[in-house]
């Protein structure tokens, strides 16, 4: 009774997915319109393939019985070889059909695993930067990709097998039918325990699937953590790797058991089921001989019902098969129709208009408050903070005061919970995100290096504007990367990074120079420069500033220090501390207050010198 409610249950939350089954096939026929018609046509044809040769053979004893009988009988001997000639065909037919569908599905599965990875890379592109710091994000995503490629593929698969499989099973039907009503129905219940076992097991691996993924992912990352290069170095100093090596090992041993006794309880289930459809076909078979016994049939009958009883029996369990294939497919996939729908919360608002191509007046913060998701405490607290237009202005302060935070709500990674962001006098909301995004250049703290010519990494800073070489080089010479850019092998052709053949490796202050020349290359009014000579040396910086001056000529810039001799170089300075603004004004100024600034300028000197 117990089990009856559990899959009662089961199959009520197996519906629920049921829109998933059509979104599924309806992505597959997008992917692969013309490969999905062709595989339908063979599907159908493999499917009458059996019933065609079980005929046949039944034909082929009646056949023989006679002609041996009776001695020789060359047009029976003619016909029955005629018959074998027939069955060899659709044997080797079924052969030659079965191939091409392999191959049919191979050029299908390929097809919708780039169409998938379209989908899931359009959705991680689009999703809010705050996804990123959700670790039920990561779940999802780890989820959506990890089966996704394959799944709906297998479902469509499911699908054609299981047509398949009915239309033998129904010509089985027939077939069984005209020795006795019960034996079709016989077959149908010495399947039911299989079915039961398919739909139980489907769904607790698909529940421990959902529970573990933390764990899975734990162990991917255990994993990059082993064998990705930025990892490498410290892993060897510090002798990391026999610890993370040992905390992968526990933790793959402890799903590796969990895996395997769901497997092994699935397997003695479906021993169970194998033995009960064993009995029921023995007692089938028992009944047709005694009617071969009393003579109420031909050998050639007792043949076909054989093939017929037990083909239709594995064509049944495989039917069921199917079923619970289709079952768990659609639980699974599930998931990645989950994330596609995930809803973007920093999106256009409906009164968004076209953008400015300049900034005239300047940018103002206004009374904002902004508390990162899921954090109780508010990185800025209503903040007040006005940037002149064309002026360099920096903003200094302790770790954590809240200056990286204010880079991001400019550029509209995140939106404050109060208080307002105005660009001219017009709140950044009222601007399509991409326009307002394209008015703005940035360094962020962390650069990325791409593994890629030079030219490349530098021309990421405006792939809409296909920069010439020119133009390339004028912001590497802007960023100060020009020397090092001429003594690489290939100069501006030069394949950075390890990643791939003949890639070459730069110092992190190399690396940081060919970021800033990328957002050097972007012409935006707004420059935003988070820590943009952290990594170089104090020769470099010390001439950094007076050739950036000239190259925001005419522009806005903000830059994001920690060094007070660039900060001093500013138009205006901005001291922060705890999400505020608490001195501002120019270096001179500054040191007269006497306060934070002058104090750190102090600290600074003193341990320079
Ligand atoms: N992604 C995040 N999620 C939650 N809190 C964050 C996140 N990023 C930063 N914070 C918190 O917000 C506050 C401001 O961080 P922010 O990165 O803006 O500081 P910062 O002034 O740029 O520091 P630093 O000089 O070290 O770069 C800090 O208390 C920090 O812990």
């Amino acid at each position: 009774m117990k089990s009856l409610r559990h899959l009662k249950i089961k199959l009520k939350g197996g519906l629920s997915q049921l829109p998933y089954l059509l979104r599924s096939l309806m992505l597959v026929w997008a992917a692969a319109k013309k490969w999905t018609i062709v595989w339908a046509i063979l599907l159908v044809v493999q499917g009458l393939l059996p019933v065609v040769t079980v005929y046949l053979t039944q034909q082929l004893i009646d056949n023989l019985v006679p002609a041996l009988g009776a001695g020789a009988n060359w047009e029976k001997v003619r016909s029955s070889l005629m018959l074998v000639a027939l069955i060899g065909s659709i044997i080797l037919l079924s052969q030659i059909l079965g191939s091409l569908l392999n191959w049919v599905r191979t050029v299908q599965s390929e097809l919708v695993r780039d169409y998938i990875s379209n989908l899931i890379h359009e959705k991680s592109i689009a999703i809010d930067y705050a996804f990123y710091e959700i670790p039920e994000y990561y779940d999802r995503l780890h989820r959506a990709r990890q089966d996704a490629y394959f799944r709906p593929v297998t479902l469509l698969e499911n699908g054609g097998n299981l047509l398949q499989n009915s239309i033998t099973l129904m010509a089985m039907a027939v077939v069984l039918t005209r020795f006795g009503i019960w034996l079709p129905l016989a077959l149908l219940i010495s399947t039911l325990p299989a079915f039961y076992v398919v739909v139980r097991y489907s769904n607790e691996n698909y529940q421990w699937w959902l529970r573990t993924t933390a764990d899975e992912r734990r162990s991917w990352y255990y994993y990059w953590l082993l064998t990705e290069m930025q990892y490498a170095a410290e892993l060897r100093l510090f002798g990391l790797g026999e610890h993370f090596k040992s905390a992968y090992r526990i933790l793959r041993r402890k799903l590796r058991s969990e895996r395997v006794q769901l497997a092994r309880n699935e397997s003695l289930a479906n021993l169970g089921a194998s033995a009960i459809a064993l009995v029921l076909t023995a007692v089938a078979l028992a009944w047709m001989v005694w009617q071969a016994i009393l003579g109420r049939v031909t050998l050639g009958d007792l043949a076909l019902f054989y093939q017929a009883f037990d083909r239709g029996q594995n064509v049944m369990r495989s039917l069921l098969g199917n079923l619970g294939q289709i079952y768990s497919n659609m639980l699974f996939l599930g998931n990645l129709f989950e994330f596609l729908e995930l809803p973007p919360q920093t999106i256009d608002s409906p009164s968004a208009r076209m953008t400015p191509t300049s900034l005239k007046r300047g940018i103002c913060f206004d009374r904002v408050t902004f508390r990162y998701p899921g954090s109780q405490k508010a990185a800025l607290q209503n903040f007040n903070l006005a940037i002149p237009a064309g002026k360099i202005v920096a903003i200094v302060g302790a770790n954590g005061a809240g200056k990286s935070t204010l880079l991001k709500l400019l550029c509209r990674l995140y939106d404050p919970q109060e208080g307002n962001i105005k660009w001219d006098d017009v709140d950044l909301r009222e601007f399509p995100i991409q326009h307002l995004r394209r008015l703005i250049t940035v360094l962020f703290q962390q650069p990325v290096g791409y593994n890629a010519s030079v030219a490349e990494n530098i021309g990421f800073g405006d792939v809409t504007a296909s920069a010439s070489l020119s133009e390339i080089i004028d912001a590497a010479r802007g960023a100060g990367a020009e020397e090092v850019i001429d003594r690489l092998p290939k100069g501006y052709h030069t394949l950075l990074g390890k990643l791939f053949e003949s890639g070459t490796e730069l110092s992190g202050g190399e690396w940081q120079r060919i970021a800033l020349a990328r957002a050097f290359l972007r012409q935006a009014p707004l420059i935003i420069l988070d820590e943009p000579t952290s990594a170089m040396d104090s020769w470099a910086e010390a001439d950094w500033m007076e050739r950036f001056r000239q190259l925001a000529l005419f522009r806005t810039a903000i830059i994001i220090t920690h060094r007070f001799t660039i900060a001093r170089r500013a138009d205006i300075i901005h001291v922060m501390a705890d999400g505020q603004i608490v001195e501002s004004g120019s270096h001179d100024e500054l040191l007269v207050l006497g306060k934070l600034y002058a104090q750190s300028w102090q600290a600074q000197i003193n341990v320079n010198s």
